[in-house]
């Protein structure tokens, strides 16, 4: 399902789909070659422990990064949203021999993250500026800001922090993005404490 409330337009040089949904399906939609890139709507919690379970059980992943500790952008269903959290988080902790970072975009996501129950906090970072301004609302540098304290926060309660760079190949708005941008954010989250840095190509397009 898609919402009308996008994150701008979407350009990806050569491909006519974009890269996160099936393209068979989206072909028609995205035949030209900026095409609306929509957010998806959210499925209900039960879902969410369900694929992290079948995830685990496939033993190929040893981590599952989950549960944005996020704001719901229509207030109304904010309190609901982090309940749905809690839920997936209590569906999820008695899985065994995997790590479930839990995705905090600020100190409030990260305070509520380790109420219900988060062992490992990951932060999140855009190599592009346009990504960093739809995805949380902040510049690259302010969401430093936050990040820093987030880690301060983990550090009180030795909780590890995973450092995510998005956009490492290309942005759906800016194009291409330089490597020196990528490795000034690895640095960054490196000088701040990450024990693991992860460099995501988002929207799939080095692939
Ligand atoms: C960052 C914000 C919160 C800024 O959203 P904002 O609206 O700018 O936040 P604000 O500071 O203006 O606060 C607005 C209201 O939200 C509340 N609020 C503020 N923070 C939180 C919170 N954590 N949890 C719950 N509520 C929160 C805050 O308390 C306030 O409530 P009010 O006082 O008006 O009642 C929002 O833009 C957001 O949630 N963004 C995250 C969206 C998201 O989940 N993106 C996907 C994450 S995955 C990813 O980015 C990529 C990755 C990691 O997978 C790797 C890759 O593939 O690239």
């Amino acid at each position: 399902m898609f919402d009308d409330a996008g994150m701008g337009n979407c350009w990806i040089d050569g491909r006519n789909c974009s890269s996160s949904n099936c393209c068979k399906e989206d072909y028609e939609e995205y035949t030209r070659e900026i095409f609306p890139w929509r957010r998806h709507t959210r499925e209900p919690s039960g879902s969410d422990s369900f694929i992290i379970g079948r995830f685990n059980d496939s033993c190929y992943f040893s981590y599952h990064h989950h549960i944005s500790k996020i704001n719901d952008k229509d207030i109304r269903h904010k309190t609901n949203k982090l309940a749905d959290a809690r839920d997936v988080m209590e569906a999820v902790h008695t899985l065994k021999g995997c790590r479930l970072p839990v995705l905090t975009p600020n100190v409030k996501g990260f305070e509520a993250a380790v109420t219900a129950g988060a062992k490992e906090i990951a932060v999140f970072a855009s190599a592009s500026e346009s990504f960093s301004n739809s995805n949380i609302n902040s510049s690259i540098e302010e969401s430093f800001v936050y990040y820093r304290a987030v880690s301060s926060a983990t550090k009180a309660l030795s909780i590890p922090v995973r450092g995510y760079v998005s956009c490492v190949i290309g942005c759906p708005v800016e194009g291409e993005i330089s490597p020196s941008k990528v490795a000034y954010l690895a640095n960054k989250f490196y000088d701040m404490g990450c024990f693991e840095i992860s460099l995501s190509d988002t929207i799939g397009i080095a692939s």
